[in-house]
C-alpha cells in the first residue's frame, strides 16, 4: 500500500536554532504511530512541520515532508489551507480552550464545516449527529446547542476530536490529546480515538508523554531525543525488547503497574 505520510531526512530550524534533525519515518493509510521523548525533544515540531503552522519563524530547512505523495514544503498557504481539516487534521492538549466561548458547539461545527464546502446548518447537525453516534456520545443534541462553559473540560476535548474529524480526514495528529484529562476521560478518548481508525480507517500520529496511551494505540513508535531518532520500529518490539538505552531509560520511567498490560 503506498505511503500516506512520508518524513525524508527533514529537519526543522527556528530562526539559525536546528531543534529536529534529519528525521525519517513513514506511515500508511490507517496505521497509527506513536511518538514518544522527554519535554523539548521536538515531537510537537514536528507535528505543526506536517500542518505547515511551525510558528515564530520556524521552517523546514532540509528533506522533504510528502501528504498523499505531494511535498508539503513546496506548497503555497493557499494549497495548505484546502489540505488542513480535509486531509490533515490536528488535535491539540486543550483543544477546548480553542473552542470561541461565546458561540455554541453547533455553531463552531456549522462554521467549520463551512470553511470547506456549501453545507446547510441541517446538514451540519445530521452530519454531526452521525459522528457523536459512532464515538459514542451521549446526548448528542445536548452538546450541539451547549456552550464551552456548559460543558465538562473532558466533553469539550471529545468535541475537539468530533471538530478535527469533520471532513473525515485521512490522517489525525494528535499532540498530547489525553494529558489534560482525568483517567476516566483519558480511556473515554482513546476509545474514541480507536474507533475513528475503526470507522473511517484514519492514520494517526500521538505525540504523549504517557507510554500507556502508546501502547494502547500505536502500531510503530519513534523514538525522540533531543530531536533526534534514536529508535523507531513496531511498537511491541520497542516496548518489550528496545534497543536504545534512552528507550530504556523512558519505559524505566514508567511505573510498573502502568506499563502491565491490564
Ligand atoms: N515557536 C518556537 N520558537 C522557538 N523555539 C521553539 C518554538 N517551538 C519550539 N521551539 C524549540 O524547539 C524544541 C522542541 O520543542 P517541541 O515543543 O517540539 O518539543 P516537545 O517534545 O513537543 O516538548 P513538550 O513535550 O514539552 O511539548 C525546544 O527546544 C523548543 O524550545
Amino acid at each position: 500500500m503506498c505511503e500516506l505520510l512520508t518524513f525524508q531526512n527533514v529537519s526543522v530550524a527556528f530562526h539559525k536554532n536546528t531543534v529536529v534533525h534529519q528525521v525519517n519515518f513513514s506511515l500508511k493509510p490507517g496505521e497509527s504511530l506513536g511518538i514518544v521523548g522527554e519535554s523539548g525533544s521536538g515531537k510537537s515540531t514536528i507535528l505543526k512541520a506536517a500542518m505547515g503552522i511551525l510558528e515564530n519563524g520556524g521552517r523546514v530547512t532540509e528533506g522533504q515532508i510528502l501528504f498523499q505523495g505531494r511535498n508539503l514544503c513546496e506548497m503555497k498557504e493557499k494549497e495548505l489551507r484546502t489540505i488542513r481539516g480535509a486531509g490533515i487534521s490536528m488535535i491539540f492538549q486543550d483543544a477546548g480552550a480553542s473552542l470561541s466561548p461565546i458561540r455554541t458547539i453547533g455553531e463552531q461545527i456549522h462554521e467549520s464545516m463551512s470553511a470547506h464546502q456549501k453545507i446547510s446548518r441541517q446538514e451540519a447537525f445530521q452530519k454531526a449527529m452521525g459522528l457523536f453516534e459512532k464515538l459514542h456520545f451521549q446526548n448528542g443534541e445536548r452538546v450541539w446547542n451547549s456552550y464551552p462553559f456548559e460543558l465538562s473540560g473532558g466533553m469539550n476535548q471529545r468535541v475537539g476530536i468530533v471538530l478535527a474529524m469533520l471532513m473525515e480526514p485521512p490522517l489525525l495528529l494528535a499532540d498530547e490529546p489525553t494529558s489534560a484529562l482525568d483517567v476516566a476521560v483519558q480511556k473515554q478518548v482513546v476509545q474514541e480515538m480507536k474507533r475513528l481508525r475503526e470507522e473511517f480507517g484514519t492514520a494517526e500520529i500521538l505525540v504523549t508523554h504517557d507510554i500507556g496511551v502508546v501502547r494502547a494505540m500505536a502500531d510503530r513508535i519513534l523514538v525522540l531525543k533531543e530531536g533526534r531518532v534514536v529508535e523507531y520500529g513496531a511498537a511491541e518490539k520497542v516496548l518489550t525488547e528496545p534497543e536504545a538505552s534512552y528507550t530504556k531509560e523512558l519505559l524505566a520511567a514508567v511505573p510498573r503497574l502502568r506499563r502491565n498490560p491490564g
